[in-house]
């Protein structure tokens, strides 16, 4: 078994009589201890996965469809103060650096009794220990704790979101693109400290993205997503030097090696397409430079080895085609 699988999920965000089909029809799976990537460009629906996963998803946002379950434990349909309970025991989510992921009105101190209390810690001596040794495992200093959000820079306030999750000791934690707004230096040594972190501590971990480089770096399993579904997925080596599905080759063009002899990159054409209407077929086949009829059918599932995609003309000779 699995530590956490997600199976057909579906999850529409509803304003009126205006419904976004942000998810339609997710499958993953993650192992105790295992990193994983999640890629796509904004908007394919990579956060909306990640906050349900976490059981934080909440109006306008709803699970429609299928099934989550950790650690064998059906997590669809629980009510908030289950999935709170649950959330002590196994599940964290690290956001994005913004100030947004701290209450600027309470000082760090502040923030770690509330998430301590929540595990039972709540004399002020211990809060302030554990706090202490959470936040030198992160590499930031004790007198952190008396700063307020405004006072840390966008690295630090990065760590203070690490630390905090690791208080649940969380056996699965969700990285939200935790270093997109940072500068590439500070975002460098926050990788750093969350590469070790995991090897140290050993939890399983969705590391959310829009660089697939980033992901390359630090994931072992990549899924590929687009317009609200998987579109590939396999070990993170694989996909990166032989991708199947032709919007993951489109997106290793967006990124370039910096230590190529020449260095070419190209966009994607187009946008992605609106998710309130509803997508037939490959939903990048408007964007895709060799899309044809079948692409706009039921789509195959083409693998090699262990990578898999739903892709009509795969970028490379496949092994196996299913319906
Ligand atoms: N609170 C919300 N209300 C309405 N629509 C939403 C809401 N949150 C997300 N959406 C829509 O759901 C779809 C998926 O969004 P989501 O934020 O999950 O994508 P993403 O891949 O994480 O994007 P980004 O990288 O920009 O954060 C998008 O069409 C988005 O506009």
């Amino acid at each position: 078994m699995s530590l956490l699988e997600v199976r057909d999920l579906v999850v529409d965000y509803r304003m009126g009589t205006t419904v976004v089909h942000a998810l339609r029809g997710v499958s993953l799976e993650v192992d105790e201890g295992q990193f994983i990537g999640v890629v796509g460009e904004s908007g394919c629906g990579k956060s909306t996965l990640g906050t349900a996963v976490v059981g934080v998803l909440g109006p306008p946002g709803f699970i429609v469809g299928g099934s989550i379950r950790f650690r064998g434990v059906e997590l669809v349909g629980l009510d908030a103060a289950q999935r709170r309970a649950l959330r002590h025991r196994g599940l964290a989510l690290v956001p994005q650096a913004g100030m947004n992921a701290l209450n600027p009105v309470r000082s760090i101190e502040g923030h770690f009794r509330d998430v301590l209390a929540g595990t039972g810690v709540r004399h002020r001596a211990e809060v302030r220990a554990r706090a202490v040794s959470l936040l030198e495992q992160v590499a930031l200093a004790p007198s952190v704790l008396r700063s307020y959000p405004h006072e840390l820079s966008g690295g630090m306030r990065q760590r203070v979101a690490l630390a905090l999750a690791l208080a649940l000791e969380p056996q699965l934690v969700v990285f939200d693109e935790p270093t997109t707004a940072l500068d590439v230096l500070v975002q460098r040594s926050v990788v750093d400290t969350i590469r070790s972190l995991q090897q140290a501590r050993g939890f399983a971990a969705i590391f959310i993205s829009h660089d697939i480089g980033l992901v390359a770096s630090l994931a072992s399993r990549v899924d590929v997503m687009y317009a609200g579904e998987v579109v590939e997925a396999g070990p993170t080596e694989r996909v990166v030097a032989r991708p199947l599905h032709r919007y993951t080759e489109a997106l290793l063009g967006c990124y370039a090696d910096p230590r190529a002899e020449e260095v070419t990159v190209r966009g994607i054409p187009g946008s992605p397409p609106n998710l309130v209407a509803q997508i037939e077929g490959c939903a990048f086949a408007p964007r895709c430079g060799v899309a044809s009829d079948e692409c706009r059918c039921p789509l195959p599932t083409v693998t090699l080895d262990d990578q898999w995609a739903r892709c009509v003309h795969p970028a490379v000779a496949v092994e196996g085609r299913s319906r």
